[in-house]
């Protein structure tokens, strides 16, 4: 059985009992914004995560989802990539590629990785050039507040660090505002070299869900949820705080074991 509650201005919280219902509920979220996302643009813009996140997708390459989503209208972008051969197990593509993409009838040429075989810097830039070709023609959408593209979902894992997409605690990238795709070549986490949606585009996304599980994250979803008075500022994923959209958090309940009271309803 779920727990669901609005704790503060930190988005929905969804707790779920065990790992089982965690990704029957993430299933059923992201089939749901997708019909959404069909109806009203004809089309459903989704950037994936890496690590954990896609295996907790898993059920979206099962009945009812593999026959009821409209999978020829889903173009696929990454929040952030390793900069490694597509090929390499390190690879966010290829994890999604094995985990997710294979089982589904997803358009081949909807799925919008990184170029593997340049710097990460070039990569960065030819990443945003591509997104850009799309919200040109409004595959994104675009954000009516900011010139960011508006992803239709960006799905987030986040590290015990309190890291999401490669947007790692105490890093320059924090602070990036000008780009939408930006670089780094120092992860704290193997691999060093990185690209990364920047806070202003995860921002402006009209829905972003966070999925963590397990007790090693437990300290870091407190920090980054829980009211703490001047929490720290460098938690990145304290700073995922959508201008208009909607942040939903997926938590098993061991990851949620250190959260202040909230004020369920089930
Ligand atoms: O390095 C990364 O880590 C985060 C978190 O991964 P998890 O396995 O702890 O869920 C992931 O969201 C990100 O995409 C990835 O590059």
């Amino acid at each position: 059985m779920a727990l669901s509650g609005v704790g503060n201005d930190r988005g929905e919280m969804r707790i779920l009992e065990n790992l089982d219902e965690l990704r029957t509920d993430l299933a059923d979220y992201i089939a749901e914004l997708s019909e959404v996302a069909v109806k009203e643009r004809g089309v459903f813009a989704i950037a994936l995560s890496g690590g954990s996140l896609i295996g907790l997708m898993g059920k979206l390459c099962e009945a009812p989802y593999n026959k009821t989503v409209d999978w020829g209208k889903w173009y696929i972008f990454w929040a952030d990539e390793r900069v490694v051969a597509k090929s390499h197990s390190d690879s966010n593509y290829k994890l999604a590629k094995d985990g997710f993409l294979s089982k589904v009838p997803i358009v081949p040429g909807h799925v919008h990785s990184i170029n593997d075989s340049v710097s990460a810097e070039e990569a960065a830039d030819e990443y945003t050039f591509v997104i850009r070709q799309l919200v040109k023609t409004r595959m994104v959408s675009v954000s009516d507040i900011s010139d960011c593209p508006k992803f239709d979902l960006i799905l987030l894992g986040m590290g015990p660090d309190g890291h999401v997409a490669s947007l790692f605690p105490n890093h320059a990238v924090l602070d990036e505002q000008d780009e939408w795709v930006t670089f780094i070549t120092d992860s704290p986490k193997p691999p060093p070299e990185r690209i990364t949606f920047t806070l202003p585009v995860i921002n402006s996304a009209s829905n972003v869900a966070i999925v963590v599980t397990g007790e090693s994250k437990a300290e870091a979803v407190h920090l980054a949820i829980d009211n703490i008075g001047p929490a720290s500022p460098s938690l990145p994923a304290r700073s995922v705080q959508p201008t208009k959209g909607k942040l939903v958090w997926f938590l098993d309940k061991p990851a949620a074991s250190k959260l202040d009271g909230l004020q369920f309803s089930e």
